[in-house]
């Protein structure tokens, strides 16, 4: 397990960490969402150690991480990085001696990888001919090849197509299935909800939410009731609840108790006929357009 543990990091007088805490536990896949400028990348540049937060620590299994551990986990860094002039499955494999790989073995693994990502036709052509989408799988490729010990991917999925989505988390997935942490950050919260185990959201630097899209949801649930009338629904302001809207015969309201809001209900059905009286269920969207507002 990888655990990030009260990361502050400043840019000058910019305080772009705010006490960043959070697991990445092995065998899971942990989405890491949050608006644009969020801190996603500095926090996974801090893992990596591309950069040195101003405190806090970064521990793999209780201990502080290890430059070796570092060099073992598959990184996807934002401002990706492979070479364009070289051919796709040579530069797999170079890399993978780089990792200290026997040549065999890695272009058995640069092969194989490539075939799972459906870029295996694409294998002997520089990367700079290949389309944005397909230089996108390449480089999920070189984050894959060295067998990594843990995986950080910033923004993975950004230009791949449905098909190639679908792939590239079925590789992923195998990853963490081997007892890997995982890590990827992205925009996309339909797609993370979908894929992910865990979800991290990080709003302005700090971690506003962390846990199963169930503890996410659990604990961010405020106690609202919708109510639904045929008389006009401007009394209920009225009964020492707070109005969030309403509309006509409609209200939205937060009440202190389940008790506080059937006094509400009872005074309705007293008015006149309750078309529909229950509580509000909140997505994981309306959370995530909360904490990034
Ligand atoms: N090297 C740097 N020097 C100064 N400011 C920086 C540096 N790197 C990042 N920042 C600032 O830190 C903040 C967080 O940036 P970061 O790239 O971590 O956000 P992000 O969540 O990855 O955003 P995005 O989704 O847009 O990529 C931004 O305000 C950014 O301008």
């Amino acid at each position: 397990m990888i655990s990030l543990r009260s990361i502050h990091k400043s840019f000058g007088d910019h305080h772009v960490l705010k006490n960043i805490t959070f697991d990445i536990k092995p065998g899971l896949m942990t989405g890491f969402v949050g608006g644009n400028g969020a801190g996603k990348t500095t926090t996974m540049r801090t893992i990596l150690g591309v950069l040195t937060p101003d405190s806090g620590s970064i521990e793999v299994n209780g201990a502080p991480i290890t430059a070796d551990y570092r060099a073992a986990i598959g990184y996807m860094p934002e401002e990706r990085g492979l070479y364009p002039k070289m051919k796709v499955l040579e530069q797999l494999v170079y890399l993978a001696q780089l990792h200290g790989m026997p040549a065999a073995e890695a272009k058995r693994r640069g092969a194989d990888l490539l075939e799972r990502l459906n870029l295996d036709l694409r294998a002997n052509d520089k990367l700079e001919e290949l389309s944005l989408g397909n230089q996108q799988r390449a480089q999920i490729a070189a984050a894959l090849i060295h067998d990594p010990v843990a995986l950080v991917l910033d923004e993975p999925f950004s230009g791949l197509d449905p098909l190639a989505v679908e792939t590239t988390v079925e590789v992923l997935r195998d990853t963490a299935d081997a007892g890997a942490p995982v890590l990827f950050s992205s925009h996309q919260l339909d797609l993370v909800e979908r894929l992910c185990d865990e979800l991290v959201i990080v709003a302005a630097g700090e971690v506003r939410a962390a846990g199963t899209r169930e503890e996410i949801l659990r604990a961010s649930a405020t106690p609202e009731w919708e109510i639904r009338s045929a008389a006009d629904a401007g009394w209920i302001r009225e009964t020492g609840v707070d109005v969030l809207e309403f509309d006509g015969g409609w209200a939205r309201f937060s009440a202190d108790s389940l008790e506080h809001a059937n006094q509400v209900l009872a005074q309705a059905q007293q008015r006149g006929t309750v078309e529909y009286f229950g509580t509000v269920n909140h997505t994981l969207h309306d959370i995530f357009k909360e904490t990034i507002r």
